[in-house]
């Protein structure tokens, strides 16, 4: 699994962490980080998020992190890129159901709203999720693909 994580300066902290946790995962094959370096890099949040989200898009990645203050705008902005679908999951339950209902290629975590520990052990669990496209949750995601193909 390839994994590209971003942050602006409100989760670039908490970003830099989930980054070392997954490049010590050897479930992960490979962590890019698209920035930002540290707090004196105040760009904006979506040029973050799309960024990240393109590179999904492109197939350089398979799955992103993306923080901000709290989650919200990095969710939207990722969902702007066809193909993309993500999500705020700040409970253990959620970021399950990302993957196995909604085939989520993108988490994203408010570093104002939820603590490093819990984002931590939630990306820990993610990262071991895996949808099945044989599902009855596969129909139901096609929806969207159909409506981005479509439009
Ligand atoms: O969703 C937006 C993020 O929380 C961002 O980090 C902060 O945005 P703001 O400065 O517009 O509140």
């Amino acid at each position: 699994m390839r994994i590209v994580v971003a942050a602006d300066n409100a989760g670039v902290e908490l970003k830099n962490q989930l980054r070392d946790l997954l490049r010590a995962d050897e479930r992960v094959a490979e962590v890019t980080d698209l920035g930002v370096p540290d707090a004196a890099d105040d760009r904006a949040y979506p040029l973050l998020g799309l960024a990240a989200a393109e590179a999904i898009a492109r197939g350089e990645a398979d799955r992103g992190v993306l923080v901000c203050g709290t989650g919200i705008g990095m969710a939207i902005s990722a969902n702007k890129v066809p193909g993309v679908r993500a999500t705020v999951a700040h409970d253990s339950y959620s970021a399950e159901r990302s993957i196995k209902s909604n085939d989520c290629q993108v988490i994203t975590f408010g570093a104002r709203a939820i603590g490093p520990e819990v984002a931590k052990k939630i990306v820990a669990e993610w990262v071991g999720y895996r949808f099945d496209p044989a599902s009855a949750s596969a129909t139901k995601v096609a929806h969207i693909t159909e409506y981005e193909n479509a439009h």
